[in-house]
């Protein structure tokens, strides 16, 4: 299941879809991409919720999000129960987000990450392990 992935973007996140994409296809992931399409100006919650609720329903189990600084998408797909999506910025906080999270929605600031550096917290968030343990318990607590 892990192998399909819904990615979904604004209008300023959407110059990385397209290269995140094919990285997704290159190292055997399937990318559904939810748009948006162009550069013209939308609103991120109508790119968010349909990803959140793809990932919360589970047709998938991760979802990428892309915005300008990553914040509206992920404060968007958190409203949903079933999400915890983690703001990144680098790869560290990529692997941490799964280690102490269990994070399933990755949300990139497009407009402050070099492509090198989202691909590779791409990366790490879909190849790191939730450590479970004392982090499951957290998680565990994080609803209200
Ligand atoms: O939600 C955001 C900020 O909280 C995203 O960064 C958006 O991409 C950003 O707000 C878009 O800004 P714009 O001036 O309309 O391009």
């Amino acid at each position: 299941m892990m192998k399909k992935i819904a990615i979904g973007a604004d209008h300023a996140g959407f110059s990385y879809k397209q290269p995140i994409k094919e990285w997704l296809e290159a190292n055997g992931y399937e990318p559904v991409d939810y748009g948006t399409d162009s550069f013209e100006s939308v609103d991120y919650p109508d790119f968010a919720h349909p990803v959140a609720s793809a990932v919360e329903n589970g047709e998938f189990e991760r979802g990428i999000l892309l915005c300008g600084s990553g914040q509206g998408v992920c404060m968007t797909a958190n409203k949903h129960a079933g999400i915890r999506a983690a703001l990144v910025w680098e790869k560290e906080i990529a692997e941490l987000s799964r280690q102490h999270n269990d994070a399933n929605i990755i949300c990139l600031p497009v407009r402050f990450i070099e492509l090198e550096e989202a691909l590779i917290s791409v990366q790490k968030f879909l190849s790191t392990d939730f450590e479970s343990g004392r982090h499951q318990r957290r998680v565990g607590k994080m609803a209200c």
